[in-house]
């Protein structure tokens, strides 16, 4: 468990889900937080990431930098998703063996599901079917990042765990107009659409996939939450050894709300949000990804931790944010 004066590291602190970490932690009082920037340190660099490790021996490591985007950015630049975060993600882990971190939290996604899992996702069905191409790439970098904390927790007795969010959005979110996800990038045509008085508004693919939406400083609290459980009950959730136990479990942990929506309705949701009241238009040459992605949080439930922002309130604090960027 922390203390107040842990020497924790928060890699990607400036990103939606690091910089939420940031406040959580900050805001609880705990005084000996590190960050890097990616320009101070590269992750893919493996000298680098250990000297960084040797000298300042965190306790305490939350993985949450990473190369991220949405559907788009993963099919146009899967080379650099995969080779960035298999990079970051191992060197990382590793150095925090080799200088004895004591917990580390690795932030996968929910993309590591196949692209048919049965509805909602539970933990066991990570390895029973192919994946979603769209995002291959990336969720079999993750994928490997799970199995390395896993192996690391067999082999070294590490308590390494990985944390699945869901699609997240938040203050600090990426609002490119190829590269992010769906809710900022809704978010910006939407205003756009206001401010230029356009009255139609383009949405990708076909407005029929589900997807299940987290607001990030709840991600960030749920972070906060299990990197603080008592040792009997974080000890449970970092795998067993199936040549022991003879079961299929993985260090894993699914963050989520447990209820999704559709993109048609999603796109609704935003533009009452922004206050935008013309009409959708569907681009069907843009890819729709996995039809479903809703995640069991019942393992997350019986440790006690339930989401808290609605997605009213979550968008309406999301699109406030766009609107700071703007006047930046
Ligand atoms: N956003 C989402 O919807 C989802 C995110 N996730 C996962 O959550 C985690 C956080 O994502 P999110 O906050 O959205 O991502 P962001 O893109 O907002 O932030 C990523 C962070 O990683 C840092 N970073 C990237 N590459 C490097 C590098 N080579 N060396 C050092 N730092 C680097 C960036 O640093 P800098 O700011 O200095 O450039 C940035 O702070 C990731 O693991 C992601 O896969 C999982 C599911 C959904
Ligand atoms: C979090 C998750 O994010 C990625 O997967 P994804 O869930 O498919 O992410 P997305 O947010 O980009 O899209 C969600 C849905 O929304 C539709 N959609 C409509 N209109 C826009 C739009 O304007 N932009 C975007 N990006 N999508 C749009 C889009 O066509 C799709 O059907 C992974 O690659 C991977 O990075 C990952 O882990």
């Amino acid at each position: 468990m922390l203390a107040k004066d842990s020497v924790i590291y928060v890699a990607g602190h400036r990103g939606l889900v690091g910089s939420a970490i940031y406040r959580n932690l900050s805001d609880a009082g705990y005084t000996n937080l590190l960050t890097r920037t990616h320009a101070e340190l590269d992750l893919t660099d493996a000298t680098a990431t250990e000297r960084f490790f040797a000298e300042h021996k965190p306790e305490f490591v939350f993985l949450a930098a990473a190369k991220v985007g949405g559907i788009v950015a993963n099919n146009t630049y899967p080379g650099e998703f995969i080779r960035e975060n298999l990079m970051i993600q191992a060197n990382v882990i590793h150095s925090a063996w080799k200088n004895g971190v004591k917990r580390l939290l690795f932030l996968g996604s929910s993309c590591i599901y196949p692209k048919f899992a049965p509805q909602p996702m539970k933990e066991e069905h990570l390895l029973t079917g192919p994946l979603e191409p769209t995002n291959r790439p990336y969720a079999l970098a993750k994928i490997a990042g799970i199995e390395m904390c896993w192996s690391y927790n067999r082999q070294y007795g590490t308590k390494y765990l990985s944390v699945m969010p869901t699609n997240l959005y938040g203050p600090g979110d990426n609002y490119h107009p190829e590269n992010s996800h769906v809710i900022p990038a809704l978010i910006r045509k939407f205003d756009q659409a206001l401010q230029t008085g356009a009255d139609t508004v383009t949405v990708w693919g076909t407005g029929s996939p589900r997807r299940e939406f987290l607001y990030s400083e709840d991600m960030a609290d749920a972070c906060v939450f299990v990197m603080n459980l008592p040792d009997e009950k974080y000890d449970l959730l970092l795998g067993s050894d199936e040549s022991v136990s003879g079961k299929f479990e993985p260090p894993l942990l699914n963050v989520g709300v447990g209820e999704d929506v559709s993109i048609r309705d999603l796109a609704g949701l935003i533009g009452n949000t922004v206050g935008f009241d013309g009409k959708l238009e569907f681009d069907a040459t843009k890819p729709d990804g996995t039809p479903r992605k809703l995640m069991d949080v019942t393992k997350l439930h019986s440790l006690g931790w339930r989401a808290r922002t609605s997605m009213d309130q979550g968008l309406k604090r999301a699109y406030a944010d766009f609107r700071k960027t703007q006047l930046a």
